[in-house]
């Protein structure tokens, strides 16, 4: 057993819903055994009841759950930061023809291998994530996501129009790839498989009919997918499916939208469609850098809190601009504000519980991670930056951890993160900063 000690913050309840949701121990103790946290609370109750276990001392930083990235595209790391266009003419210039690489499984490998340190290192421990049109380049991601131990729900992304020829499948074809991936891969290891129609605009009524396929058969399975996205995608939706009342009867007609299904962006959605996600119990995953990059619009939290429809966030990489979640909160709560009156005001328990429960609760996993409560995996990332560093000074004249979280949120980036772990296993270790190098 090992007792981590630390200033730890957490949300257990849903601020949303709670006051009080926000759990701070400023001189806190977490003591793991077996990658399970078996008791928490102060360090110094902790330390007295177990004098001989050895201590992990990590004050002056602060000690978060693992984040929880509820959307995300493994093979668009390379493209992150094509500025400028709305989204159909982002696929059409900068996303597809990079996508259309991964069907060399020497190329997906080493994006691999990017894509997974990008976001362990951002303290993100469990995503779930757009995998590639090809199905060796989803093996190749899982294969890689298991070596370093990242909590992964993925899968292959499907579609059959709209896009170019070599992403397009058949739902044939669709559902036997899907098939073999979801019986190498579901359940192996800290992996799941997640159903991925890349969005109605690029999927027939037949590709949609073999992923209800799959998750009849595979009860357990979960379902991503985009929605409201942006104005003109909506537009051609309602052409090329007359029949559906909205974009989400796209996916509600194939029997798609479950309690395991998340959505990403939902950020033009109709009254109808809120209510019909919540009596569903179904995810919006807010990516804020990626409406804010792409011009999609300003997400309406407010709409979506009283509807009932839970809400995760997510990085969109490469739509968004970065792996780190702290930045998707600090755009998340910019948007709220942007919006005056129609805006939701976040805190930064807000923050924080949209960052790592609100992601587990979307993926079905908020018995196993998302916050501290004994039971659960030890999954942590701990923020302590550079000495020197602004965010250090900041954080250093914090009068409070919860300023001080709220500072982590305004100024943190990758290089703040000091260490990750996954299941009580340490996945990623800062490097000490080099020397610093003569100047003559
Ligand atoms: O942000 C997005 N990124 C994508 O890759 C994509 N594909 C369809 N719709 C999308 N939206
Ligand atoms: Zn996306």
């Amino acid at each position: 057993m090992t007792i981590y000690r630390a200033t730890y913050l957490h949300t257990p309840a849903n601020p949303f819903e709670a006051d009080q949701a926000l759990n701070i121990q400023e001189d806190g103790g977490l003591l793991v055994q077996n990658g399970r946290i078996v008791q928490s609370g102060p360090y110094a109750d902790l330390r007295a009841a177990h004098p001989a276990e050895p201590v992990e001392d990590l004050r002056g930083g602060l000690l978060l759950p693992g984040f929880v990235d509820t959307h995300v595209h493994f093979p668009q790391v390379r493209i992150i930061g094509g500025l400028g266009v709305p989204l159909l003419d982002w696929l059409d210039r900068y996303a597809l023809p990079e996508e259309a690489k991964f069907g060399d499984d020497a190329y997906a490998a080493a994006v691999a291998r990017e894509f997974v340190a990008g976001l362990t290192r951002s303290g993100t421990t469990t995503a779930l994530v757009f995998g590639s049109h090809f199905a060796s380049a989803v093996d190749v991601l899982f294969q890689e996501a298991s070596r370093v131990g990242l909590r992964t729900v993925a899968g292959q992304v499907v579609s059959d129009r709209m896009l170019r020829p070599e992403l397009h499948t058949t739902p044939e074809r669709a559902y036997q790839e899907g098939r073999a991936l979801i019986e190498k891969w579901h359940g192996t290891g800290r992996n799941l498989y997640a159903v991925t129609p890349r969005f109605s605009l690029s999927a027939s009524e037949g590709i949609l009919e073999s992923c209800a396929a799959l998750m009849n058969e595979f009860p357990d399975v979960r379902f991503t997918s985009h929605i409201n996205e942006n104005l003109k995608e909506i537009e051609t939706v309602r052409e090329l499916f007359p029949e559906s009342r909205d974009y989400l009867d796209t996916y509600e007609r194939a029997g798609l939208i479950l309690r395991r299904s998340v959505l990403a962006h939902n950020v033009h959605p109709s009254e109808r469609e809120l209510g019909a996600m919540a009596a569903h119990g179904c995810t919006a995953a807010h990516c804020p850098c990626s409406n804010a990059a792409l011009g999609s619009g300003l997400f309406p939290l407010k709409r979506h809190l009283k509807a009932g429809v839970p809400v995760s966030l997510g990085s969109d990489v490469g739509g968004g601009t970065g792996f780190s979640l702290l930045k998707e909160g600090l755009q998340a709560y910019f948007m709220q504000q942007l919006l005056g009156a129609d805006g939701e005001p976040l805190s930064p328990a807000h923050l924080l519980y949209l960052c790592t429960r609100a992601g587990a609760q979307a993926l079905g996993l908020e018995g196993e991670i998302g916050d501290f409560s004994v039971g659960k995996a030890f999954d942590a990332v701990l923020f302590r930056p550079p000495v020197g560093s602004t965010l250090h000074t900041v954080l250093q004249h914090a009068h409070t951890p919860e300023r001080a979280l709220a500072s982590l949120f305004a100024s943190g980036t990758q290089s703040d993160v000091e260490s990750v772990w996954i299941a009580g296993e340490g996945i990623y270790s800062r490097s000490p900063a080099p020397e610093a190098a003569p100047l003559i």
